[in-house]
């Protein structure tokens, strides 16, 4: 079943209340998953930042709330839902642009079964509908001091729309010209724990002494933006990103000689003296690491920085100096607050409504039309990451009653 009229949250007021009153929180709809009932709609108890999701188990009648994980979308006045695959919801936003109208609430999937086993409780997980892939991302490693910072940030200024920087948390104090946000997102140990327990790391590592991660969001804007996402992550991180789902290039810079990697350390000047011996300790390890069968994909060595920077550029198939313009999508207009989803086969129609609401559908997906068409045949990924492949058809009705189908996206 998929969008749940006025009555059946009544039905499930008198028959399952338990202490919840539903209508107070605004539930919205209510989806049937074999013995579980998911309300959604609402805030969070907790926040008020995010949608609420309670699940009552039918034959029971008991109520839990979930453990929500990946990326929540912000609350909304409005939104149908519908069951695909029997393991997720596909929820559409109304009053919300077209790129944040698509989410998908994992309920069962196989990512959701692995964490319902470590958490041991109940476990949803939401997830962004996007449109296409992005380009492998490449992970850079090499030991303290070797020039990885100096190469990327080369790399990202002479090709700015091509590539984005996958911004890292860290637990390490940030250096004088180091800006929040930027070069890393500098965090409390105890919050980065949390989040990493709560499953918002893609990897994480103990690095000379301080906790490094990267987050599933860090990858996941870089690529919303059409961007090619750049890791700058150490060796143990490099390994933790082989053996996940996310199929990445892995460079490993080298230096010159030991002496080498030492002196640009001091030049830099950005650490104290015990800091550099702890760097320089985790250096040879780092160095014996690198060489590990299979870890890395290619290996530079960063003697000339120059020659090094063309290497790279080389390896990464950029010939001369044209920078890549992005696939940049129209500013499109909102979702009306009145639609109605429903399901067939593979399709899911939007019907944007008539009348007065059909004004406001008309820009729609810049369609200029009140019908639309996504095809779910081709989705790909899902929590904690975004739900690749999303396909938007607009549909026009004739008069003779015959259908046109446009390609959107
Ligand atoms: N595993 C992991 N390592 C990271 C991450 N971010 C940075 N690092 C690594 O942590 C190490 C220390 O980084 P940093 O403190 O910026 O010092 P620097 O390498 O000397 O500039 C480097 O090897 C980085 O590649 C991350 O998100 N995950
Ligand atoms: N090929 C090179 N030759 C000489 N100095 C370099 C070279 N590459 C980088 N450096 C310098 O070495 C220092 C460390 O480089 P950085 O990019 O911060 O290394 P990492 O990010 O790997 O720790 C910086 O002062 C940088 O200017």
């Amino acid at each position: 079943m998929g969008e749940a009229p006025a009555f059946f949250v009544d039905d499930l007021q008198r028959d399952f209340s338990n202490g919840f009153d539903l209508k107070s929180k605004g539930l919205q709809t209510a989806t049937v998953v074999g013995d579980k009932i998911y309300v959604i709609g609402g805030t969070d108890d907790e926040s008020t930042s995010t949608i609420g999701i309670r699940i009552v188990n039918k034959s029971t009648g008991e109520w839990v709330i979930p453990m929500v994980l990946g990326t929540k979308p912000k609350p909304c006045k409005v939104h149908s839902a519908v069951l695909l695959n029997d393991d997720r919801i596909f929820i559409v936003k109304g009053n919300s642009s077209s790129d944040d109208c698509a989410w998908f609430l994992e309920v069962d999937t196989q990512f959701i079964r692995d964490q319902k086993k470590i958490f041991e409780t109940e476990v949803v997980a939401w997830s962004k509908g996007v449109k296409g892939d992005a380009e492998k991302p490449i992970v850079i490693s090499g030991p303290s001091g070797v020039g990885k910072g100096t190469l990327i940030s080369t790399l990202m200024k002479e090709f700015p729309s091509m590539f984005g920087f996958s911004v890292s948390h860290t637990t390490r104090a940030p250096r004088d010209k180091e800006k929040d946000g930027v070069h890393y997102h500098f965090t409390e140990r105890s919050v980065m724990e949390r989040d990493i327990k709560d499953g918002k790391f893609l990897e994480f590592a103990s690095v000379h002494g301080n906790l490094y991660g990267t987050s599933v969001e860090a990858v996941e804007v870089v690529a919303d933006a059409g961007k090619r996402c750049i890791l700058d992550i150490d060796v143990q991180g490099a390994r933790s990103v082989r053996a996940s789902p996310l199929e990445a290039i892995f460079i490993f810079i080298c230096p010159p000689s030991f002496e080498e990697l030492e002196k640009r350390l001091r030049t830099r000047g950005t650490e104290t003296e015990e800091q550099i011996q702890k760097r320089l300790r985790n250096a040879r390890a780092e160095l014996e690491q690198g060489q590990s069968a299979g870890l890395f994909d290619h290996m530079l060595v960063n003697d000339d920085l120059e020659t090094c920077y063309k290497s790279l550029k080389k390896l990464l198939g950029l010939d001369g100096s044209v920078d890549m313009i992005p696939n940049s999508s129209p500013k499109m207009a909102e979702l009306p607050m009145d639609h109605l989803v429903s399901k067939i086969d593979h399709k899911i129609l939007i019907n944007c409504g008539t009348t007065e609401i059909e004004k406001a559908s008309k820009n729609f997906f810049s369609c200029g039309l009140c019908r639309c068409l996504l095809d779910i045949s081709s989705l790909r990924g899902g929590a904690p990451g975004r739900t690749r492949g999303l396909k938007l058809y607009a549909v026009d009705l004739f008069a003779d009653g015959s259908n046109r189908v446009n390609q959107l996206s």
